[in-house]
């Protein structure tokens, strides 16, 4: 298989994209150490998987990416347990403008705090073995989302960080690759926030204007995301790329040259 001999670590797994990866990975041959702050969820998953594919092929670790404690214990015990990580997707991700320091903080400062700890890690400048991270932007990543300023400013900034640390990386000669995923809409609980006055604050009178960009645009399966992912971590010719995930299909996306 593919993947066999290879660890993964994903943020945000026990539901939604996270757990479509996680599965998607496990299917290949990966081992996962699946970390997401709802510890029932998680723990359910974990029961799940291991009839299918034996409780040696994953770990559940609660972890809420906000915290830097919480995170290098996880990957430090991901490590203890299958000896290195070498593929890391930071997926964790909140729709919530009513409460936008937290949707910073999980979105975009989860996002770098989990590709610093990865890429300490794999570095082969500093005794690693080098590795692939994916972060999961959003198409709000590339353009504005309305009625979600903090959401497409998050995402934007993923991009950016993305995009940057691909670069750096290969001047520095790390031995990592980064690259990012762009979807539309996608069938997941995250949707609900669209209709949740609570999570879009201010900006509650845009509801019905969004659901109905939602309709033009479509709303995917979770399958179509972790596809996507498998296809740009088994390229290696990939770096620093946007993989758009939309309903007509999949393609990489052409940045503007400075
Ligand atoms: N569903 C969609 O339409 C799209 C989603 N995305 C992105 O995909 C990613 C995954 O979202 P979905 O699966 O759609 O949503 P979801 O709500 O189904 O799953 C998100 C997962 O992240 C976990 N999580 C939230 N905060 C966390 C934290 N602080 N620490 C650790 N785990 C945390 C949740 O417990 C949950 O299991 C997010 O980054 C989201 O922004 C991107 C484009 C479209
Ligand atoms: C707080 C409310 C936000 C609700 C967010 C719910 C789901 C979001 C999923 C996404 O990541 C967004 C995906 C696609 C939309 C992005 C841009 C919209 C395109 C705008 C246009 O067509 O003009």
């Amino acid at each position: 298989m593919a993947l066999e001999g290879r660890t993964a670590m994903v943020t945000g797994a026990a539901q939604g994209i996270g757990r479509s990866i996680s599965e998607i990975l496990l299917k290949n041959g990966a081992k996962v150490a699946l970390l997401d702050v709802a510890e029932a969820t998680g723990t359910t998953l974990k029961k799940s998987l291991d009839g299918q594919y034996g409780p040696e092929r994953t770990l559940f670790i609660p972890c809420d990416v906000q915290s830097q404690q919480q995170f290098k214990a996880a990957l430090q015990k991901a490590v203890e347990t299958f000896g290195h990580v070498d593929i890391f997707c930071n997926n964790a991700g909140i729709a919530n403008e009513n409460d936008w320091e937290k949707a910073v903080s999980v979105n975009l400062m989860g996002v770098v705090r989990g590709s610093y700890l990865a890429l300490e890690h794999m570095n082969k400048l500093s005794g690693g073995q080098g590795g692939v991270i994916i972060n999961i932007a959003s198409l709000a990543g590339l353009g504005p989302f309305p009625g979600a300023p903090v959401y497409t400013a998050t995402k934007h900034g993923v991009v950016g960080f993305t995009r940057s640390m691909a670069a750096t990386s290969k001047m520095s000669g790390y031995g990592v690759r980064f690259n990012m995923i762009c979807p539309t809409f996608v069938q997941t609980d995250i949707i609900n926030s669209l209709t949740c006055p609570a999570a879009l604050g201010q900006f509650a009178h845009l509801a019905d204007p969004t659901r109905k960009l939602m309709e033009q645009h479509g709303v995917l399966d979770v399958s179509r995301v972790s596809e996507g992912f498998l296809q740009l971590l088994l390229d290696e010719t990939k770096d620093g790329e946007a993989l758009v995930v939309v309903s007509k299909g999949s393609q990489y996306y052409t940045f503007p040259s400075l």
